[in-house]
Order: structure tokens, then sequence, then C-alpha cells
């Protein structure tokens, strides 16, 4: 392990992005040499390179009070052997309507993958769609689920774990909120992933100095917005950027980004590209994939590793991609032909642009061709490449790193301080919908309707009050379970996310989502039961009133501790509410308002039924126990022995049924957290 005052002097004189003829400088760099301070900048230079900013004095620049994408860069080499990995997945054959799961069918998406990536370079995976590029950058970050075989090491070690806070991963989707602006994006994630030693304000100074590394300054206030046009916010290649700011953040010494080009015009392409190499060229090890890069892209990649069917058929300097091809004899025909495009043809066992010579015997068939190429790899290149992996001596990350600390995994912020980020973050991306016009506009009409439907109900209408008081408990158990359904599976590729990176604690975050739905949850029913109560004229008495309103929120919650946990142990929504409409159905004719002599051997139902625990509460507390009303021309019964009210065999205290509720309550909320938990990486 270092010594922490090494790691001090290494800090300092790394810089966040330096020249580019200071590439080859990154290793003396960290053995504590002088270098100049660059300031970084996101203009190209002709070549589609960041230009050199002005070199200040050789002496160390003084610790930056922000300084902390400096501080405690520890490179990471990254070496990879023999990389394979297989996927099972099962056939599916129609008989007559149905689809029927047949046999389980493997698949060899990689095989034989080897190659080194280490700090101060930008390493690029080529390859057609569908050669591997994505499971291998997957499979290299540590987040592959199934068994990978071969050897993948960071710094010697073969746990990515040790490294995971110090591993950025910027994935092909955006996984962003798209109702935070840019700079509440940044913000929230400096935040939770900046180091607890730095206050909440040099945080958030933090963010805003990605914001203006990443060129973000113009669209900084701006909604990140989402992928379909029904909700548009920044541009496709400014949203890619602050995926990469988001990793930035934690200043990675190892980042993988998954083609960060797609989609994207050639100069944004070659913006982010850019920014990827400045990066790498600050002491990071960058690993990108990217699908068909243009010449002026492919020039700023040091290593590329190309595969053809999961298998490689080169891996090495990028520049030297070209003469290899020829010494195997694969010469193009051309004299400026983009590499990119020369080695994607051969990945795709295509060679017509390539020079006929009458002394090699060309394949033309495509699976010759890349039969051919993957032998040459074999024989050419693997040997030198694995004799590379194995010198651990002149590995430099590791004379400079050691062994990585576990300390790596302690969290960064204290379980508070992670709540209540995430909290004030919820909050502020679910604004729209907690109060948007359409949610109020529904629980407005049918309060006033049904206000309307129960106008000033006469006390002698003991059924008509009783359905009032039903369909209460009714609506206000449809309405928030069916909300509740979406929360988890909408929120579960951000979760992944910042979980995988080790943003926060599980705990931190579900208990910040419990408190944020409860303003939403409370208000709304609040304001409907308030109108509907008062027009249906129900008891005037207040403490009647408050009482059921209380019972009235109690439902709201637990009903939506039902959609949670749904939502959380189904993860798809369609199915969760599929199951969540039959359950409802269920507890609703449990509930002991439709049917009052259930058959003994079902009438346990009504005992799971939240719905029915509600409706005998909101009932007992409506009618006094000696309550009467008029049953007939001037004879007064008992409330409490109307059919519909005696079957419901309300007891003088109630408390039974509030501990029922409180059960449910906690229980579901329990069952949600485990199916999240057992949902989760770690
Ligand atoms: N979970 C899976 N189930 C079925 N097939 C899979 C799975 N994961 C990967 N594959 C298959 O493995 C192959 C490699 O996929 P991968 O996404 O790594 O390719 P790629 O080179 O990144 O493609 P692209 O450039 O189109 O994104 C593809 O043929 C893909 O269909």
């Amino acid at each position: 392990m270092m010594p922490p005052e090494q790691e001090t002097t290494i800090a300092t004189n790394i810089p966040a992005i330096t020249t580019r003829q200071e590439t080859s400088s990154v290793h003396h760099e960290s053995e504590g040499s002088n270098t100049n301070k660059i300031k970084p900048s996101l203009e190209l230079d002709d070549n589609g390179i960041p230009p050199q900013q002005q070199t200040q004095p050789t002496t160390p620049p003084p610790p930056s009070r922000f300084s902390v994408l400096h501080q405690s860069l520890r490179p990471i080499t990254l070496k990879f052997e023999d990389v394979s990995y297989t996927i099972t997945f099962e056939s599916q054959k129609k008989k007559g309507c149905v689809l029927r799961k047949e046999s389980k069918l493997r698949r060899k998406v990689l095989t034989g993958v080897t190659g080194v990536a280490n700090p101060g370079e930008l390493t690029a995976m080529l390859g057609p769609s569908g050669s591997g590029k994505t499971t291998l950058l997957t499979a290299l970050a540590g987040r592959l689920a199934g068994k990978v075989s071969g050897t993948i090491t960071y710094n010697g070690h073969t746990d990515p774990t040790f490294v995971k806070r110090k591993v950025g991963f910027v994935p092909q989707e955006d996984v962003l909120y798209p109702h935070l602006t840019v700079l509440e994006t940044l913000t929230y994630a400096a935040l939770l992933r900046l180091p607890k030693s730095l206050s909440r304000e040099e945080k958030k100074e933090h963010a805003e100095m990605v914001i203006t590394e990443l060129g973000l300054t113009r669209c900084r206030n701006s909604p990140v917005g989402g992928c379909m046009a029904l909700f548009r916010g920044i541009s496709g290649g400014e949203r890619k950027r602050v995926s990469i700011g988001q990793e930035m953040l934690v200043n990675p010494s190892l980042l993988f980004v998954d083609e960060p080009t797609s989609g994207l015009d050639s100069t944004t392409a070659q913006l982010i590209v850019s920014v990827l190499r400045g990066l790498a060229l600050a002491g990071r090890t960058v690993v990108t994939t990217i699908h068909q890069p243009s010449s002026r892209l492919y020039r700023m990649f040091d290593k590329v590793v190309v595969l053809s069917d999961g298998y490689p058929i080169y891996s090495g300097q990028a520049g030297r991609v070209m003469d290899y091809l020829g010494s195997v004899g694969y010469v193009p025909a051309f004299n400026f032909m983009n590499p990119a495009d020369f080695l994607l043809d051969l990945a795709n066992g295509v060679v017509a642009d390539v020079k006929h010579d009458d002394q090699i015997d060309h394949h033309e068939d495509q699976a010759s061709v890349k039969q051919s190429l993957m032998s040459s790899f074999k024989k050419n290149l693997y040997p030198a490449l694995k004799e590379d992996i194995h010198q651990n001596n002149t590995d430099p990350s590791a004379l400079i790193s050691g062994t990585p600390r576990r300390c790596d995994n302690h969290w960064t912020s204290s379980w508070w301080e992670q709540f209540r980020v995430l909290l004030k973050r919820g909050l502020q991306e679910r604004r729209h919908e907690s109060f948007s016009g359409l949610r109020i506009f529904q629980v407005l009409s049918v309060s006033i309707l049904s206000g309307l439907l129960w106008w000033h109900s006469d006390p002698s209408h003991v059924q008509d009050q009783v359905g009032l008081l039903f369909f209460f408990s009714i609506f206000w158990g449809f309405f928030p379970l069916f909300n509740a359904i979406f929360a988890f599976p909408l929120e579960r590729p951000m979760l992944i996310k910042e979980r995988s990176s080790g943003m926060y604690k599980l705990s931190s975050y579900y208990a910040a989502r419990m408190v944020g739905d409860l303003p939403m949850e409370l208000v709304l029913p609040t304001i409907f039961i308030t109108i509907s109560y008062w027009m249906g004229g129900l008891n005037p008495s207040l403490v009647t009133f408050v009482l059921t309103l209380l019972i009235m929120l109690f439902n709201v919650l637990v009903s939506q501790g039902i959609g949670l946990a749904l939502g959380a142990i189904l993860m798809d929504v369609k199915q969760a509410t599929s199951l969540a409409s039959v359950t409802m159905l269920v507890f609703l004719l449990a509930g002991g308002y439709y049917i009052q002599q259930m058959p003994a051997f079902i009438a346990w139902l009504k005992y799971i039924s939240f719905s029915h625990y509600c409706y005998k509460l909101l009932v007992g507390v409506q009618y006094s126990v000696n309550e009467v009303y008029e049953c007939g021309q001037g004879l007064h019964c008992r409330v409490r022995d109307f059919p519909a009210i005696k079957c419901l065999e309300l007891e003088d205290t109630m408390w039974g049924d509030v501990a029922a509720l409180t059960v449910m309550l906690i229980g579901y909320r329990v069952v949600a957290y485990l199916a999240l938990r057992m949902g989760q990486p770690h």
C-alpha cells in the first residue's frame, strides 16, 4: 500500500489534463517529477485534439482548494487474458398459439480476448455490431452477470471490488433523471460521490468545474430530458457529456465508456472522444467501445482491440495496425484508407479493399478471412501480449499504488447525508408528477362528483352512507397502489448504475424514497376526503372527520406498500399491474360490503384484505355504539344492528383492526426492501 505522504506527492503532480506530448510522461509524473499544469478545455486543434494550454512554470503547482480531480489518482493497469464468456438462453418454439420453452442453448460471445490497457492510454474496442464489444467492456468492468472465464486483473488484483470506487462506467444508454437540470444532476452526483473530507460547498464547486471542463456551461440550467420526443431536453451529445461528467466526479482511475459516439454527428463525436483522451492523458486508463470511428477519431486512440464474432483479431498499438495487417497479407488497396474502415471490413471478412498480390493467396469467403485473421492473432500477437501481461515487475502502476486499500470500499458520505441528498433529489425529480395538473384534476373531479352523488345524504339512509365509506376505502386503495407499482421498475436502471459504483446504501435510498413520496401520497387524499366528506353529509363531528381522515391516510400508506412490494418483486410494470388488479379485486370483494355472508371456507380472505379493516374502522368511527336511525315511521333502530353493519362484527375497541393495518403497513415495505436488496448488486 502506498504511504499517504507519497500519495499526496503524486496527487499534486498529476494534472487533470496534460499535453499530448506528455502522454508517455504519465508514469514519470507518478514518480514524482514536476509537470506542467494545464488548464482543461474542449476546444479542438486541427487534428481534433484539445489544444495545448498555456504551460505554467515547472515548479509544482500549489495544491488547489478544489483538487479532488487531481488527488488520490492511483493509476490502474488493466490486463485481460483469454477472456471468454458464454451465454445460456432458452429457445422457444410455437405450439399452436402458445410459445413453449424448449431446451437451453449456449452461445459463446467472447473467446480468448487478450490485451493490456495502461494508465494514460485511450483504448478502443472495435468490431462489427454483435461482435461482443459491450460484453467485453462490461466484463472488464466486473459488471457482467454470469461466469467470465480467463483472467482480468487491476494492478495485479483479480477482485474488481478492490477498485470499485476508482472505476467509472458510462453505459451506452444514458441513465439520467430527465427532469433535473445539468447542474442539478452533476451537483447531486458530486454530493453523493465526493469524499467526506470536502464540504458541501466544495463539492458543488466541483460540479461547476466539471460543467466548465465538459463545455456544458451553455446548457447548465436546462433539463436533461428524456430520449423520447415527449420531453425534450439537452442534445444527445450534451447528455453523453453529462454521463461522463458524473463519472469524472469520482475521479476514476479506470474509466469504461460504452459507445459514446453512437447517434452523434462527427463534430460532437470528436468532442466526446477528445474529452476521453484528455481524461486518459491525465493518467487514467480509459477504455471505450466504438462502432465506426472516422480516421480523425481513430488517430486519438492509443490502443485498439478488434473483435470479430467474439474472437480477437488485433490487440495492440492503434498506430501499428496497418503495418501488422500488411505483415499478415492484408494491405489496403488505397493509400488514404481509414484504418477503422479497413479493420471493420476485415472483421466482417470483407476483402474488397485489400490490395491484390499474386504472391499471397487471399481467401475470398468471409469465414476463411476471419479464420485467417484469428489464427494470425494467435500466432503473431498473442505470445507478446502474454509476455507483457506476465511481466509484473515493470508495471509502473503496481509500483505506485501497490495493494488497493480496503478503505476504497468505505462509503463516501454518511447514511444521513445520503438520505438528505437522495430525498432532495427525489423531490426535485418528481415535483412535476407529484402535483401534476392531471392528477389534481383526477382527484378533484372524483371527489366533487362523489360529493354531488351523495349530496347531504340523509342519516337514515345508512346503506347509502356506508356505501360512501366503502367507496373511500376502494378509491384510495386502488389509486396509490397503481401509482406505487411504477416506482421501482422505472428507477431500476438508475439504482443499478448508482449502486454498482457504490454511491449510496440501499437503505438510505429506500428511506428517502418512502419519505419523499409522502407529501403527494397524503395531500391529495386529504383534499379528496375533505370535499367528499362534507358534501356527502357524513357525521358532522370534527373528531369523526379527523379520525376518518387518519384512517384513510393509513389505508393509503398500506395500499402504497403493496404497490411498492409488487413492483419490487416483479420489476415489470405490466406483470405487476395485472397481479395488482387481481389482488385488489379480491380485497374489494372480501371487504365486507358486497358479500355479508361469506362461506366459512373462504371467509378468511377478509383478514388479508386491507380494505376490510379500513372499511370496518370507517364505519366504526362514523357511528357510535348506541347511535340510532329512523328505520320506519316513528321507529328507531340501532345503526349497529343494520344488516350491512352487523356483519362487520364491530367491537367496542378497534385496536385489533389498527394493529392489522400496522402490520401490513410495515410488512409490505419490508417485503419491498428485501425484494429490492435481492435484485441488487452487492
Ligand atoms: N443476455 C444476452 N442474451 C442473448 N444474447 C446476448 C446476450 N448478451 C449478449 N448477447 C449476444 O452477444 C453478442 C454480442 O453482444 P454485444 O452487445 O456485446 O455486441 P456489440 O459488439 O456491443 O454490438 P453493438 O455494436 O451492436 O452494440 C450479440 O450477438 C448479442 O446478441
